[in-house]
């Protein structure tokens, strides 16, 4: 596990108290306490690398806000705890790049600055994509996504935008402006939002100030945002921000609906919803593998249930290793099902492979070596019901053979 250490500034002790409580039930932080600014000068100039701070505008020795300079010099993103909230002062720290300023009037301030440091550490593995041909405005926007930890790729135009989107799948978010050579904005979104790949994409307009009408056309060619120049760096800031979340609750509430809590695998229902576009974008072989635990009954006889689900959560975690690319859902109780666009001598070899690696490992604390009966169907159909209900038939048939071994159709 990653470890972040955050350096806590603040002379009271029951503020530093309080931070370092918030910040310790995230295992991924440490926090570093000082109490006052040559403390804190002397750990910045250390080797030791901190994720980011939290740092009090008022010191004993440091008034007048010295410690932000301090560390932003250091390239430490900061947020800036203080006692009176001040328009002008807060507009001053934004601007020198200081994350977020919050007034310590109740206890919800201190989560609210925890919220930034843990959006701050998610903010680190996301990868978005700024295609903007004006060289000044594209570099304006990384600064400030930077700032945020952002991992930032830059495009000049819609098409290097559509290019760089295709080869690198990890792109989570695009900014675009709208006047743009060869695709502008506005096709740009037109065309990803047609692809089912850029369906997840989170896709944040920027439009000219004046052209209401350019706005919603971005929404309704599918952006999630948009946001209008010049736009103030906190509401930027604000609108990718929530145009993620609200990506991530969309996806965790799919997954909910998808996945399998035990095995981790996709469900039944998700078998049937996948395989089936699988069937029908299929255009030679389509192969389908149920796999069934044998006896399994006895090892929740022998061991009891809870051993019983530990044994299913480590098959499913093999099958996910072993058909990384491929269909893997969990059909029932000790059933699984992989289907994958490969004829069925491809999927039987894989199979075989798995049932071997399968046999010389001892799964769980009680050291369970399983056997597995599988039922291989490639042949054509007329359904992907059809499909499964073959694929059933001859593990049906695995299992009156004895057991531990393959039938397959081909
Ligand atoms: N622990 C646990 N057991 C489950 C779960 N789902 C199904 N089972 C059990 O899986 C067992 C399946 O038993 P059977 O269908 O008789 O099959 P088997 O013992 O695997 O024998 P064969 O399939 O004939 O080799 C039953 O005892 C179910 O209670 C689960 O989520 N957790």
């Amino acid at each position: 596990m990653i470890e972040r250490k955050i350096l806590v500034v603040e002379d009271s002790p029951v503020v530093l108290k309080v931070l370092n409580h918030l910040l310790s039930q995230n295992p991924i932080f440490i926090p570093v306490l000082c109490a006052c600014y040559g403390e804190a000068k002397k750990r910045l100039n250390s080797d030791e690398e901190f994720f980011a701070a939290i740092v009090d505008l008022n010191l004993p020795d440091a008034e007048n806000g010295e410690i932000v300079d301090l560390v932003l010099s250091h390239k430490v993103p900061c947020v800036v705890l203080t006692g009176t909230f001040d328009d002008n002062l807060r507009l001053s720290l934004l601007n020198k790049g200081v994350l977020d300023y919050i007034t310590k009037d109740s206890r919800y301030s201190f989560n609210h600055v925890i919220k930034v440091i843990e959006r701050l550490s998610k903010n680190q593995g996301i990868k978005i994509l700024v295609a903007e041909d004006s060289s000044t405005s594209r570099l304006f926007i990384k600064i400030l996504l930077e700032q945020y930890r952002f991992k930032v790729i830059e495009a000049v135009n819609g098409q290097e935008a559509l290019a760089k989107l295709e080869e690198d799948p990890e792109i989570r978010m695009l900014i675009t402006d709208h006047n743009m050579p060869l695709v502008n904005g506005y096709e740009l979104v037109r065309m990803l939002r047609y692809n089912t790949r850029f369906q997840d994409l989170v896709i944040l307009g920027l439009s000219a100030e004046g052209d209401n009408a350019l706005s919603a056309k971005f929404i309704k060619a599918g952006a999630n945002d948009f946001l209008k120049k010049p736009f103030y760096h906190e509401e930027f800031h604000c609108r990718v921000v929530h145009s993620l979340e609200a990506q991530e609750m969309l996806e965790t509430i799919r997954d909910l609906a998808n996945i399998d809590p035990l095995t981790k695998l996709k469900n039944r229902r998700c078998l049937f919803d996948e395989g089936e576009r699988l069937f029908r974008e299929a255009s030679s072989y389509l192969s389908l593998a149920m796999i069934d635990l044998d006896h399994f009954k006895r090892v929740n006889d022998t061991y009891g249930h809870i051993v019983g689900d530990e044994l299913l959560e480590a098959v499913g975690q093999e099958i996910r290793l072993a058909f990384p690319s491929m269909l893997a859902c969990r059909f029932g109780g000790e059933e699984f099902c992989i289907v994958a666009p490969v004829s069925g001598l491809e999927l039987q070899g894989k199979m075989e492979a798995f049932l071997s690696g399968l046999r010389s490992k001892e799964l769980t604390e009680a050291k369970i070596v399983l056997t597995c009966s599988v039922g291989l169907c490639s042949q054509p159909v007329d359904s992907f019901e059809e499909l499964v209900r073959v694929a059933d038939q001859n593990l049906y048939e695995a299992k009156r053979l004895g057991r531990d071994r393959i039938v397959s159709d081909h």
